[in-house]
């Protein structure tokens, strides 16, 4: 099978490049034919990615060498096409590696040339496709800061995002939405929304910690508007996934799971589509069941995940 590994030589900082010794090395050693391409800007690896699977009816494995968004690119050109894919996750937050074991297999290119195909959701998010998590509100408008952060001299990994959380906190929140979920229709103004495939965003962040990539349903949270005193004591729980918990009962917090569902906004808002920026009014989302292929890394595999009563 042909590999093609699609790398973001902005991601994490440079950390993509630094991929590239081992890829070349080990390829040529195990005589794999293989192509690299070095994405040029936002989109490019998209346009690739449609590009070369327009052009290969045989199946093809493509490795997404980045971040999230890199991942989100090659999937939204993949999509409904017959290839596998891959993952290097060497951006800055790698939120969707998260939700899977032994993360450093994801690393090891030996690992990835033996690892196992698997089927996996994705939420279709009015004609985009979104592997990891869809944020509205503070979470997003943590990723759009923290993008900000990522450019700036020794601000790694992680750290981005906990900077975006500080620099916002003075910041006027809450955003006024409507949803709609089986005919019915709610109006309120919320902190954040989540609509998660996975678990994690910015960076860590334990949004959905019941969300699993392959049961078919999207975990929906829906934050009110809560004092800065109050957002602090919650912060340290939203971050390891145990606010659910603490907030259980509260008239603050709405989280369910669901297959589809409608949000609307009286202005533009920015909404995250796995770490990427896009704008809406109206959004309509939807799980899509085991609709692309992943190859997990051998000795890798998905978190089991002990679902709790929803709120
Ligand atoms: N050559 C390039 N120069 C600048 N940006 C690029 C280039 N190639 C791709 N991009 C864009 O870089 C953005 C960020 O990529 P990506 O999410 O993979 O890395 P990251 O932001 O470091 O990681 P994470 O999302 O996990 O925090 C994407 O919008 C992608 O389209």
């Amino acid at each position: 099978m042909d590999t093609y590994f699609i790398v973001n030589p902005a991601a994490g900082r440079g950390k993509a490049l630094e991929l590239l010794p081992e890829i070349e090395g080990e390829m040529q050693r195990r005589r794999l034919p293989y192509e690299i391409y070095l994405t040029k800007g936002r989109g490019d690896g998209e346009d690739f990615v449609r590009k070369l699977t327009a052009a290969h009816p045989e199946r093809l494995r493509i490795f997404a060498c980045g971040g999230d968004g890199t991942l989100h690119e090659t999937i939204n050109g993949a999509i409904g096409k017959n290839v596998e894919i891959g993952l290097f996750p060497v951006g800055t937050g790698n939120d969707f590696v998260r939700n899977f074991t032994e993360k450093e297999k994801f690393l090891s290119l030996g690992a990835q040339l033996e690892g196992t195909a698997k089927k996996l959701d994705l939420l279709r998010v009015s004609g985009r496709y979104c592997v990891n998590m869809v944020n509205i509100g503070f979470d997003c408008e943590v990723v759009a800061k923290a993008a900000q952060w990522k450019k700036r001299p020794l601000v790694h990994g992680p750290m981005a995002y906990f900077l975006a959380v500080g620099s916002l906190f003075f910041r006027p929140m809450g955003k006024t939405l409507a949803f709609r979920r089986e005919g019915e229709e709610k109006q309120g103004k919320y902190l954040l929304c989540t609509f998660a495939n996975g678990s994690f965003c910015g960076g860590a962040f334990c949004s959905s910690p019941y969300a699993r990539l392959d049961d078919g349903k999207m975990d929906a949270a829906f934050i009110g508007k809560v004092s800065r005193g109050e957002f602090l004591r919650l912060l340290p729980a939203y971050r390891k996934g145990a606010y659910l918990e603490k907030m259980a009962g509260r008239k603050e917090l709405e989280y369910f799971t669901c297959d589809q569902l409608e949000l609307l906004a009286k202005r533009p808002q920015k909404v995250s589509l796995d770490g990427e920026i896009y704008h809406f009014r109206h959004l309509r989302l939807k799980m899509e069941k085991e609709a692309w292929t992943f190859l997990v890394p051998a000795g890798s595999q998905l978190m089991e995940k002990d679902r709790k009563e929803e709120t």
